[in-house]
């Protein structure tokens, strides 16, 4: 079993106080993913899960037992660090057994235990081999099979991808999520990766500051971000912001006044704003629609256009709005430098923040994602 509870959990450092109120509850299985912007308080919450950091305020429990106090390698957990911290004068047999060793784990178990996570990480044919005879990725597996072979309930990774150049990011991705698939262990994974994120959490924990914005599937933080700043985090290209002018604040829809001076009804429930306020709208890139379908209109400039291939990201310059908005569009768009786009907006697929950077609850359904 794995299932961690965290209450009231904050920590200081030399009287400042660096994580704060954490509440949560990870089941066990779950695969959990705490993101969020440098400094946030990541790492540092991943540590006192561990025991390597005390916890200055709160409770943690493991299964329903009180772990605070009992040190890391008494805790049912095991962590994958960034640096894949490997003794280099040991095989990649003998550094996955080594901390079995340690614990008198009888010979034979470790001998089983180590050629079962070889097979399972493909690293039966490297067992023999040193460190340094090894690329970054197969480093990298081996760190997890260390961990893996002391089979414990709750798997830890701190940013284990960030040391892989791009290619290979990928491909260990696509390997711990297998590895997920096939043990059920409960994973909690550290990164400030949002693509990393949204692709291997069933849950993501988006910190910032210290304390929890948000938690909830991908899909949830996607289309319903609680603040602005967790939908400027999740999400890539970013999310498009226009700064508005509350007009008519309602429950099913609120009017706004978009930099060109078109009214637009978003389908958010606005009551906690007050006409005259300023708002800030919110739009994907792939949430633009056609001008014969919009119900408000922005005109721009095409400043690049990024063809990638089976999409075109089109950066434009819209007058009296800073920065330029991205819009994406199918395959290999027909675009020219500095061509005029008309940028259609339908209500229905804004997000809408008050001033305080606090979301309108949206007021749309989207198949399969809760609120
Ligand atoms: N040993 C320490 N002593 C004092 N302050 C610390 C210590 N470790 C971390 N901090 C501070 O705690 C805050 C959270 O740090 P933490 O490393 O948890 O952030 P993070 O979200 O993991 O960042 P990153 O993505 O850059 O690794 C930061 O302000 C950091 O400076």
């Amino acid at each position: 079993m794995g299932r961690l509870t965290l209450e009231g959990i904050g920590k200081d450092y030399d009287g400042v106080e660096v994580s704060r109120d954490i509440d949560l509850t990870i089941e066990d299985g779950e695969f959990v993913v705490f993101v969020g912007p440098s400094g946030c308080g990541k790492s540092t919450l991943l540590r006192m899960v561990a025991g390597l950091e005390d916890i200055t305020r709160g409770e943690m429990c493991l299964d329903g037992e009180r772990i605070n106090e009992i040190p890391p390698q008494e805790r049912d957990i095991g962590m994958v660090f960034q640096s894949y911290a490997l003794y280099p004068h040991m095989s990649v047999a003998e550094n996955m057994a080594f901390g079995l060793k340690l614990a008198r784990t009888d010979k034979a178990k470790i001998r089983e235990r180590v050629q079962h996570a070889a097979e399972m990480l493909h690293l039966t044919e490297l067992l023999e081999r040193k460190p340094k005879e090894l690329s970054g990725g197969q480093r990298q597996r081996v760190a997890i099979g260390r961990t893996l072979v002391k089979e414990p309930a709750v798997f830890l990774f701190d940013e284990p991808l960030s040391n892989l150049d791009a290619a290979l990011r990928v491909d260990m991705r696509v390997q711990i999520a297998e590895l997920h698939k096939r043990l059920r262990a409960t994973m909690i994974y550290v990164t400030h990766d949002q693509v990393e994120a949204m692709t291997l959490a069933d849950r993501i924990v988006l910190l910032s500051s210290g304390s929890i914005a948000q938690v909830g599937p991908p899909l949830s933080l996607y289309h319903f971000p609680k603040t602005l700043e967790v939908a400027e985090f999740i999400g890539s290209p970013r999310i498009n912001t226009l700064a508005v002018e509350v007009v008519d604040p309602g429950q099913r829809r609120t009017t706004v006044r978009l930099p060109g001076g078109d009214l637009l009804a978003v389908a958010v429930d606005g009551h906690g704003l007050a006409a005259g306020d300023a708002a800030t709208l919110g739009i994907r890139a792939e949430d633009f629609v056609a001008p014969d379908q919009a119900e408000a209109t922005l005109r721009a400039n095409l400043m690049v256009a990024e063809k990638l291939g089976y999409e075109t990201l089109a950066h434009l310059q819209v007058e009296g709005v800073d920065g330029t908005l991205t819009r994406r569009m199918d395959g290999l768009a027909h675009l020219e430098e500095h061509q005029a786009v008309t940028l259609g907006i339908a209500g229905e697929h804004c997000h809408l923040f008050g001033p305080d950077g606090v979301a309108c609850p949206r007021q749309v359904e989207i198949t399969g994602v809760p609120h």
